[in-house]
């Protein structure tokens, strides 16, 4: 990740060595030229954070282990329409290839001052951000003189202990000790631009909107008083920073994962980058880094390839360490997990074992607390914490450390719930808790990622092999089997009993992957007779239509859903799969288009044209030929402006019937399908798209070709005189167009104008909409004169606050054939 622009051996770093005594001011004029002048040793500081930055987790460090991962930016869109804004909707989301174009590192140049980190868990967010700090600590990101690293997870201490200076200077990553802190921390204070503050360990980004609540206004008051001893609590001071009433000129970089609403800190964010995890090539430098020694090293990659879910599943950075922990000991292939139940429950055994931990925990569990009850506590209450109030042993608090639950939340979680199979987990409360629930409480909580996890451990270990179970608890096996059957029966009754039509995408690949883990999680070989029943249950109760719009699939999702529709081939079933939106690599793409029960999908046109061309380079011509066939636009949902260039590339592609400039031969017969759908288009809308006038300009391209367009839906994009003059004689041409709106854009009178004269030459024209525009009466004459050579024209909505009602009702009077809005 290139942090920035300035090489190592930096300016702060030689400024540093001559500066190692405190100086009073950080600014001093000289000649004129203000020289910035770093206040205290900051190589010292910067030696500590090497230190406590640089080891990532047991054995590992970042200097050995990093993989220089990339890291994508997304746009935010920001419609100020909606109030409760969910972050995963008010992002733009991007297909493949955008994605690849806009992995342009992450650049933390000054300007960008509150900068959001997202990424699911695992995904390398703390591990980004201390390679951030190990970079800054050797001098590779000269523009901060200060870096903190503050901990998400302080927020649970509730006593007010800290003042700024205190949590700054002794509660982050900072110094050890500093010689002089009330020196260092004037310093601060006085170049805040030089200050780099991030925080980590916030679970989701609802943590962030609480602490932009606004506060008590004599607390903030005081805060901004800043008055020496006066001390805070640690959310108190969060709060402030995020809030900008402290260190309001400092950077701030905030990780989260991407769940949760996020209204506030949208509107204040100025940057948005995202973690994609690993991809093949990563995974293997990962392995590279990870086995040392070359033959194992050769001998884990060539298992690796050969297990696919297991291969699929190291994207994740943090599920690619645990595998790395499995194919070290693995003696053969058939012993690799093939689920994620299986990865999770063989690297715990692994754990338990060097530790000596099984007969631990089994004390404990006999003695203490139920574990299994402490884990369903934990699920309900959403939070991977320790429910407060409980004793535990020092003993168990120590293993569930050792076993890396501070490293790995769902590792953690997996712990708990290897004992949720016991009989402290009722069948009522059991049922409760299993996937699919309705309600409100189940609204909100169906969006956390732990929940859905648990879950997921929860139906692969009931069709885990019985001894693998045992090992955890001390059941006899006669209770045990008790147990599981009672809770597999359970299990099946719901799954079957699911109205499948009603799941939403995302509930849809839950389902896979519940019937995934269930199938696939025995070690044995012994694959369950009751869990494939429940693939092939799926398979045949999805919906024709299959969708996952908008829900990002990644490359282990992918698998599981081809799993499903692969096995409704033999119950012979096929579908229509809408992958828009759906952020998929191209491998995955292409598997799920090349299964032959698939008879449409529609998915982004960039990614799909760069399939097309890989699969024509690859001289793969049968898949070439079926995934142009089964390709459909149609309904065609552009929302970004990208879109319209996308299409025009297909337009392209269609009209010169070859794929690209490069490609040999033409393809007459492929491009047919295509032809028929672009043509076929009767409806398209890019509201609120940013279109602009240069958007309009590339739009008109493509309207040329869309013959059957009945309606056109161009609100709230800036688009001005100049934008619709370029768009008119398209428009004029298109002769099913019915229904124009062109509502709140920026046509001025001038547009108006170019609008009366094109207006009657479009014959088919029924509603017209340029309400919320710039015209004033003149330009609400010149419409109202040329709808009298309208035909067929029955609506026009044209108000705004310009144009003064009394020429509204003159024209009224003039043309009562009309709707006038
Ligand atoms: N770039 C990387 N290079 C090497 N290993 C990595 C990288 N990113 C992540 N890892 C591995 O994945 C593990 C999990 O990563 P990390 O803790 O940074 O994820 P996270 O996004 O912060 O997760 P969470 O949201 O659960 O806190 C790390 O402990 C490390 O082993």
């Amino acid at each position: 990740v290139q942090m920035s622009s300035s090489p190592p051996g930096s300016l702060s770093d030689t400024a540093s060595k001559a500066m190692s005594s405190p100086v009073a001011s950080p600014v001093t004029p000289s000649n004129g030229v203000y020289h910035y002048q770093p206040p205290f040793n900051i190589l010292e500081a910067k030696s500590h954070m090497n230190q406590t930055c640089q080891a990532m987790e047991e054995g590992l460090s970042l200097t050995s282990h990093y993989v220089d991962v990339k890291v994508s930016q997304r746009e935010i869109l920001c419609s100020g329409k909606n109030t409760n804004k969910s972050l995963d909707k008010e992002m733009v989301l991007i297909g493949n290839m955008d994605q690849r174009k806009s992995l342009m590192g992450c650049s933390l140049n000054g300007n960008k001052c509150y900068i959001l980190l997202l990424g699911n868990t695992g995904m390398g967010k703390t591990t980004l951000i201390r390679k951030l700090c190990l970079d800054w600590s050797r001098g590779c990101i000269p523009q901060f003189d200060f870096v903190f690293l503050l901990d998400g997870k302080a927020l649970t201490l509730k006593e007010p202990n800290h003042s700024l200076q205190t949590l700054l200077l002794n509660s982050s990553s900072f110094a050890p000790s500093c010689m002089d802190p009330e020196a260092v921390y004037t310093q601060i204070l006085a170049a805040s631009k030089r200050v780099l503050i991030i925080f980590d360990g916030f679970d989701e980004v609802r943590d962030y909107e609480t602490l932009l609540q606004t506060q008590e206004k004599d607390l903030m008051t005081s805060l901004q008083k800043d008055t020496n001893g006066q001390i805070y609590t640690i959310r108190q001071l969060y709060s402030a920073i995020l809030q900008r009433v402290l260190l309001p000129g400092c950077t701030l970089l905030l990780s989260t994962r991407p769940r949760g609403t996020a209204n506030q800190l949208l509107r204040r964010t100025d940057s948005l980058v995202e973690m994609y995890g690993f991809n093949p090539k990563d995974v293997e430098t990962y392995l590279s880094r990870y086995f040392t020694d070359p033959a194992l090293r050769e001998s884990a990659l060539d298992y690796l390839k050969k297990s696919s879910f297991l291969h699929l599943l190291c994207w994740n950075p943090g599920l690619c360490r645990l595998a790395c922990l499995v194919l070290e000991q693995a003696k053969s292939l058939a012993e690799l997990p093939r689920t994620l139940t299986g990865l999770c429950h063989q690297v715990l055994c692994q754990k338990l074992e060097r530790d000596n931990g099984i007969t631990h925990l089994k004390t404990e569990v006999q003695t203490e607390i139920s574990l299994s009850s402490l884990a369903w506590e934990g699920v309900k209450a959403n939070s991977s914490i320790l429910p407060a109030g409980r004793t535990i042993s020092d003993k168990l608090r120590a293993l569930g450390h050792r076993t890396g639950f501070n490293v790995l939340h769902f590792l953690f979680l997996f712990v708990f719930l290897s004992f949720s199979f016991t009989r402290t987990v009722t069948d009522r409360i059991f049922q409760q808790n299993l996937p699919f629930q309705s309600g409100p409480k189940w609204r909100r909580r169906s969006h956390r990622e732990e929940l859905e996890l648990a879950q997921r451990f929860t139906v692969g270990l009931l069709f885990n092999n019985r001894t693998e179970l045992q090992r955890l608890h001390s059941y006899t096996d006669t209770a045990s089997r008790d147990i599981v059957n009672s809770k597999q029966a359970l299990l099946r009754t719901h799954l079957e009993s699911l109205s499948h039509d009603d799941l939403s995408p995302a509930q849809v690949l839950e389902a896979c992957h519940h019937v995934y883990e269930a199938s696939f999680t025995c070690s044995d070989g012994n694959v369950d007779i009751a869990s494939t029943t429940l693939v092939a249950h799926l398979a045949v109760n999805l919906p024709e239509v299959v969708t996952f719009h908008g829900v990002p699939l990644n490359p282990s999702d992918v698998f599981t859903v081809q799993n499903v529709l692969d096995r409704g081939r033999s119950e012979g079933r096929s579908f229509s799969l809408d992958l828009e939106d759906s952020v998929l690599q191209l491998s995955g793409l292409r598997a799920l288009v090349a299964l032959n029960n698939i008879n449409t999908y529609r998915a982004s046109i960039a990614d799909v044209i760069t399939l097309w061309e890989e699969l024509e380079q690859s001289g793969e011509e049968e898949l070439l030929q079926g995934s142009v066939s089964k390709f459909k636009i149609h309904p065609l949902r552009a929302t970004q402006v990208c879109h319209i260039e996308h299409l025009a590339k297909l337009v392209n592609i269609h009209m010169q019937k070859k794929l690209s400039d490069s490609s040999l031969s033409l393809h007459q017969s492929l491009c047919i399908p295509m032809h028929l759908l672009i043509v076929s288009l009767s409806y398209f809308s890019l509201e609120n798209s940013k279109v602009g006038d240069k958007g309009a300009e590339k739009l008109a391209d493509v309207l040329v070709s869309l013959c059957n367009l009945e309606i056109l839906n161009l609100s709230q994009n800036c688009i001005g005189d100049q934008g619709v003059t370029k768009l008119l004689p398209t428009l004029r041409d298109l002769p099913k167009l019915h229904c124009l709106s062109l509502y709140s854009n920026v046509i001025s009178d001038k547009g108006a104008e170019s609008l009366a004269v094109i207006l009657p030459h479009m014959r088919s024209l029924i509603e017209l909409d340029v309400k919320y525009n710039k015209l004033t009466d003149v330009g609400a004459q010149s419409l109202g004169a040329s709808l009298r050579n309208c035909k067929k024209m029955k609506t026009l909505r044209m108000w705004n606050q310009c144009i003064p009602y009394g020429v509204f009702e003159w024209l009224q009077q003039q043309d009562n054939r009309i709707e006038w809005h």
